[in-house]
């Protein structure tokens, strides 16, 4: 596997006086306020430049993909490829589900591919074990889906895989006997003695909470001061538009709008599309696209342009953990959102396993069974620890 980030910039010393006017303050830095006006701040010190033009973002696509991973509640069905008034969403959903089948009724199906196998599972966090709420840092997950988690890493090697950094994931999951990737599975955290050869330089020694010895493999980590420094000016720029809220990942950062009134979407797009003009080796892709039935979660996700995703994430903790033989192994990832179907794929490709999308609405995915919602996931959780007990009482 090339390890190595593609593209990366050189940015190997932030301190160095050429890094720092790399990452100095640049003429993106500017405040959009809703109007789309720029205004001024004390602490801008570089000449300003005029916003680019609305018509940018309008032609790029941008503001059709914002309205797209948002449609309004109840209108119609467009992501199957067919359009139905909402009333008639159960039937669409119904056969939907002949293409991606219920794991939960696809349940006898998968234990026994998986009787003789290793059984690995990978789960997404935000809308797999933890509902889409409005505030990202209310995102908890359920007790019942938390004892469901802790019950499966009992017997199964467990991995969740998010977009958040993974320290936050970690204080939201609170469990130590996990793995976490954070940051799209560019900061992977696993135990030491759990390591295979594989890879073995291009890991990092460190401690986990506990101060347990830990390794870290972080494919961006040259990208560290520019993920900052982006994430404190898309703050800067978006200060003034009301609902909007930007997190940092460390590896990666994200602009969320799902609480702007949507008439200042294009304004938000116009803020990240001017900063990002100045940063050819960050990337923009977007959040969840469907759930149209839902009310659906708005993002803007500003990452590195390295050949880096979830499904690279999954490869290498399998590889990692010894556990690449797909003879003997049986990976289930479980995942809601655009950027689990890299995951998927990976699955899908490899004839390894299950992708299970998580999905109360109609959609085109790589995986191939689903879940209604976060409740399903948890009964299926769950019945896989029931069934493994049983097993292991019957050895
Ligand atoms: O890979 P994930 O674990 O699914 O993380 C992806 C993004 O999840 C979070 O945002 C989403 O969930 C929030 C809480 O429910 C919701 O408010 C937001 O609208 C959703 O997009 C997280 O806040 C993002 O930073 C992650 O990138």
């Amino acid at each position: 596997m090339d390890l190595k980030p593609k593209n990366a910039p050189i940015l190997s010393d932030p301190s160095s006086p050429l890094n720092k006017s790399r990452l100095g303050m640049n003429s993106s830095m500017l405040p959009c306020s809703q109007s789309g006006a720029p205004f001024s701040s004390s602490i801008l010190t570089a000449p300003r430049k005029k916003p680019g033009k609305l018509d940018d973002v309008r032609s790029n696509g941008w503001l059709d993909a914002m309205q797209s991973s948002s449609p309004p509640r109840k209108k119609i069905v467009k992501d199957f490829g067919v359009e139905v008034a909402s009333d008639d969403s159960d039937i669409v959903y119904n056969s939907w589900m002949l293409k991606y089948p219920s794991a939960l009724n696809s349940f006898d199906h998968i234990i026994n591919r998986g009787k003789d196998k290793k059984i690995v599972i990978f789960l997404d966090y935000d809308g797999t074990l933890s509902p889409i709420v409005d505030d990202p840092d209310r995102a908890f997950m359920s007790d019942d889906m938390h004892s469901a988690v802790k019950g499966v890493a009992e017997y199964f090697p467990t991995a969740i895989i998010s977009g958040r950094s993974r320290d936050k994931v970690y204080d939201l999951v609170g469990l130590a006997e996990l793995y976490y990737a954070g940051s799209h599975g560019m900061d992977i955290m696993f135990p030491v003695q759990d390591t295979s050869c594989v890879h073995q330089k291009s890991y990092i020694r460190s401690t986990d909470k506990q101060g347990k010895e830990v390794n870290l493999f972080q494919p961006a980590r040259e990208f560290i001061p520019m993920i900052d420094e982006v994430f404190k000016t898309l703050v800067e720029v978006t200060n003034d538009i009301k609902g909007a809220k930007v997190e940092n990942h460390k590896f990666c950062t994200s602009v969320h709008y799902r609480n702007v009134d949507e008439k200042n979407w294009l304004t938000v797009a116009q803020c990240v599309h001017d900063v990002l003009k100045d940063y050819p080796r960050l990337r923009l892709t977007h959040g969840r696209k469907y759930n149209v039935l839902n009310n659906p979660p708005q993002v803007l996700e500003v990452r590195p342009v390295i050949d880096w995703d979830k499904g690279r994430a999954v490869e290498f903790l399998l590889e990692t953990l010894g556990l690449s033989n797909s003879d003997d192994v049986l990976p289930i990832y479980i995942g809601d959102d655009r950027t689990d179907e890299d995951a998927f794929k990976v699955l899908r490709e490899g004839n390894r396993g299950y992708g299970i999308l998580v999905s109360s609405a109609p959609k085109e995915s790589k995986a191939f069974l689903s879940l209604r919602d976060t409740t399903e996931v948890s009964e299926f959780l769950k019945s896989l620890v029931k069934w493994k007990e049983q097993v292991d009482k019957t050895q």
